[in-house]
Order: C-alpha cells, then structure tokens, then sequence
C-alpha cells in the first residue's frame, strides 16, 4: 500500500495556494512538510485527507486509510479522556484504547473531563485518537505545539511505532522528531496571497 499524489494543485478561499505536488509515500515511510506560514501546508494535508477536493491532480491510495490530526484536537470537551478515545474507536470499528492511554501517559488522566485538561494534555489526548483508528496514514498538522519536551518523545516514539508496523505519516512540523525514514518536502506558495484573498473564506465555520 502507498500514497501517491500525482500533479496536485490546492487552493484555499478560491485562490491557488500550491501546484505540481507530486509524492509517493510507501509503508513504513514519513514524509515532513516544511515551508513559511502560509504557503500552503495545512491546505495540502487538508484536502488529502478528504476534507476539501484538489484543484487538479490525482490523489491515490488515501481513501479510507488517512487518520487527520488537523489544528484542532477533534475531542469533545463533555466527555472523558476515555470516553473519547472509546468514541472515536468504535467510529473505525475498534474497541481498545489501552496502547493509546499508554503511549500518551493518559492513563492517569484517563477519567478526566477532556474540557478541563491542560492544552498539553488535550493535545496528547488527540494525537493517542489516531492510534485508536488502526488507519494505516497518519496526516499530523503541527502536531507539536503544546507539548513539553517529554511529549514531543512520546510523540515520536508513537509515530515511530507506526511506521515500523508499516504505517505512514504525512507530517507539517519544524520540530526534528529524529525520525530517520523521513523524506522532506518543501512547500514553495504559488505567490504571495494575502491581497487576493480579500473576504475571501472556504470555511463554514471560523
Ligand atoms: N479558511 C480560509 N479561508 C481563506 N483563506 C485561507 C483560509 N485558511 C488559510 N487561508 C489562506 O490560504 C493560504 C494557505 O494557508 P495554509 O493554512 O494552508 O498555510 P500553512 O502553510 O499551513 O501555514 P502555517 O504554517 O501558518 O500554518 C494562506 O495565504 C492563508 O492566508
């Protein structure tokens, strides 16, 4: 199983944001986006994960196999740490979140309204929610932010687990995770956007 992109052209608020991005992602492989603030990061992990469709260009192989860890921590405030994990378990089918509780240290927390941890904690909450999805591509928009230095390693450590058990990860960090498979991409915008862009928005909700 792989991720190709073939010739990928995004746009964000109507305005081409990126073109021409063409990568092949294999089992057991990471992939690291780099590039300035707004050229085009999140808008590329958003639309291969399903959430916007390409401009133009062919994506292949994400289809029912990515795991979107965007800005947002995807969890509901009103229930437990477990209860989330076990909610969006039993959405892929799966039922056990211990290995996830592990690899976060949640297990302490793991009776916690999510509402009330600390953004560090939130944000080790919603990154042990791909683990418990079992989809082979993980797709991780600055991951990092929030954590301590001992999260960053448990960060990393979880995605090395899931490469060597032959996932993927498609990652927008500027935080050297030590991962030794990884390939880097730099992101080139098209142009700079701002004075296109006026009251321009693809977002229902902001
Ligand atoms: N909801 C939106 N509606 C319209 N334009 C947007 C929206 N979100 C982002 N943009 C614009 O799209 C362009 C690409 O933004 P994007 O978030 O993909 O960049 P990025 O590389 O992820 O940036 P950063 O490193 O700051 O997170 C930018 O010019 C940005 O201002």
């Amino acid at each position: 199983m792989e991720l190709r992109l073939t010739n990928v052209a995004v746009a964000r608020g109507g305005v081409p944001v990126l073109s021409g991005v063409s990568f092949t992602l294999a089992a057991g492989k990471a992939l690291i986006l780099r590039g300035p603030n707004g050229s085009g990061k999140t808008t590329l992990l958003r639309t291969i994960a399903g959430l916007q469709p390409p401009l133009s260009g062919q994506i292949d192989g994400a289809e029912d196999a990515v795991a979107y860890a965007g800005h947002a921590d995807g969890l509901k405030a009103m229930l437990s740490v477990a209860e989330n994990l076990k909610f969006w378990a039993a959405i892929y089918g799966r039922r056990d979140i211990g290995p996830a509780l592990d690899a976060y240290a949640l297990a302490p927390l793991a009776e916690r309204l999510t509402g009330t941890l600390s953004a560090g904690q939130k944000r080790r909450a919603g990154l042990a929610r791909l683990m418990v999805t079992g989809r082979p591509i993980w797709i991780l928009d600055e991951p990092t932010v929030s954590l301590d230095v001992d999260a960053v390693e448990m960060f990393a450590k979880a995605v090395q687990t899931h490469l060597a058990a032959g996932g993927m990860a498609l990652l927008a960090t500027h935080i050297d995770l030590g991962l030794a498979q990884a390939q880097v991409l730099d992101v080139t915008p098209l142009r700079a956007a701002p004075s296109d862009m006026h009251g321009a928005s693809d977002e229902a909700f902001l």
